[in-house]
C-alpha cells in the first residue's frame, strides 16, 4: 500500500471525521493529495466504518509503541514458548500409528521438518474428505479483520472443525501428543489445494498488533506455532519457504513443518516470515493446524 494507515494520517481522518466532513469529501480530499483509490477507500473504511475505539487506538502512543515492539529482529535473541523439545533431542517421536521422524531442524527461525506425521492411507482418506469442501481461500482483512480474497493466496480451502470426523479427532489428538499443546488451543485443521501456479505469497502467521483488523483476532488468543502437513508428493515446487532462513521445505506424503514463533511474553519472530512456493507441476494438498496461546473458541 502506497499510503499506509499511519499516525499522522489516523489523526487526520479523525479530525475531519468530527468536524463532519462526509465520505466523499474525505475520500475527494485523499484522492486530491495523490492518494490511488484503494488507499483512499482503505482510510475512509477506518475513518467512517470502523469502530471510533479502533481508530483512537491509533492514535495512542503505548499502542503504538506494543506494535514496535511486538516483533523479534534478526538481531535479537529469540524463545518460542512451543518448542518441541523431543523433536531436539531424539530422532523418533512415538506416535499412535508408530513412529514421527524428526528430518531437519533450524533454531531461528524455530523449524522442525517431520516425517510420518500422517500414514499414506490418512492422507488420501483426508484429501477425499476434503475435494468437494474445498472453496477459495481467503485472508484476514487488514482493515476491519473479516476474510477477503486475495491474490497473494490462490489456493483453495476447506476449515473443518476440531473433531469433525474420526480421522480428524485422532489427527487433533496426536498433534497435541506432539506438540505438548491441549488439543483445545487448535483452530481446527485447515486443508489446502494448490494447483499448478497457486502460492501463498511469504507472510507471518501471527496477528500484528499494528493492523486493526488482525488485531480483532488477537482477542481469541495469539498464535504460537503452525503444523503444515503435506498430504501428496508434488511433481515440481510447492515447497515452504522461510526466506529470512534461507530454508525450504519439499512436500512428500505425510510429512510436515512446525514452526513456532511467539515467546512466552507475546513477542512474536520475524524470522518466521514463510510462505508456500507456486506449484510448477502437479497438485498441492496440505493440512494446516494454527495453534493458540490459550483455548480457541471461534465465535466468542
Ligand atoms: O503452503 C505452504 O507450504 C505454507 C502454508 C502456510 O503458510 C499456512 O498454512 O499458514
Ligand atoms: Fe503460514
Amino acid at each position: 500500500m502506497a499510503n499506509p494507515i499511519n499516525k499522522a494520517l489516523a489523526q487526520w481522518l479523525f479530525d475531519r471525521r468530527n468536524e463532519g466532513f462526509s465520505r466523499e469529501e474525505v475520500r475527494a480530499l485523499l484522492i486530491e493529495h495523490q492518494y490511488v483509490e484503494e488507499d483512499a477507500e482503505r482510510a475512509c473504511v477506518i475513518a467512517f466504518d470502523c469502530p471510533p475505539d479502533d481508530l483512537e487506538s491509533l492514535l495512542d502512543d503505548d499502542l503504538q509503541a506494543e506494535a514496535a515492539n511486538q516483533t523479534a529482529t534478526w538481531i535479537e535473541g529469540f524463545e518460542p514458548s512451543a518448542r518441541i523439545k523431543l523433536a531436539e533431542t531424539q530422532n523418533a517421536i512415538p506416535s499412535d500409528h508408530g513412529d514421527i521422524k524428526v528430518v531437519c531442524r533450524s533454531e531461528r527461525p524455530y523449524v522442525i521438518g517431520l516425517a510420518n506425521v500422517m500414514t499414506a492411507e490418512e492422507c488420501k482418506e483426508l484429501i477425499e474428505y476434503s475435494r468437494y469442501r474445498i472453496s477459495r481461500a481467503m485472508v484476514v482483512s487488514p482493515i476491519d479483520g473479516s476474510d477477503l480474497v486475495d491474490d497473494r493466496r490462490t489456493s483453495e480451502l476447506v476449515m473443518h472443525s476440531r473433531g469433525e470426523s474420526p480421522l480428524i479427532a485422532k489427527l487433533d489428538e496426536r498433534i497435541s501428543q506432539l506438540t505438548g499443546i491441549p488439543s483445545d488451543h487448535g483452530e481446527g485443521l485447515q486443508v489446502m489445494r494448490y494447483g499448478v501456479g497457486a502460492e501463498y505469497a511469504p507472510h507471518y502467521d501471527y496477528f500484528a498488533l499494528g493492523s486493526l483488523g488482525e488485531r480483532r483476532h488477537l482477542k481469541h488468543g495469539q498464535r504460537v506455532a503452525s503444523l503444515v502437513i503435506y498430504l501428496n508428493d508434488v511433481d515440481a515446487g510447492g515447497e515452504t519457504i522461510f526466506p529470512y532462513g534461507d530454508l525450504s521445505i519439499s512436500p512428500q506424503t505425510g510429512h510436515a513443518s512446525y514452526f513456532a514463533y511467539t515467546d512466552k511474553d507475546g513477542r512474536c519472530d520475524g524470522m518466521s516470515f514463510h510462505g508456500g512456493a507456486p506449484v510448477r507441476a502437479g497438485e498441492k494438498w496440505i493440512a494446516t493446524m494454527w495453534i493458540r496461546d490459550r483455548p480457541y473458541v471461534a465465535s466468542e
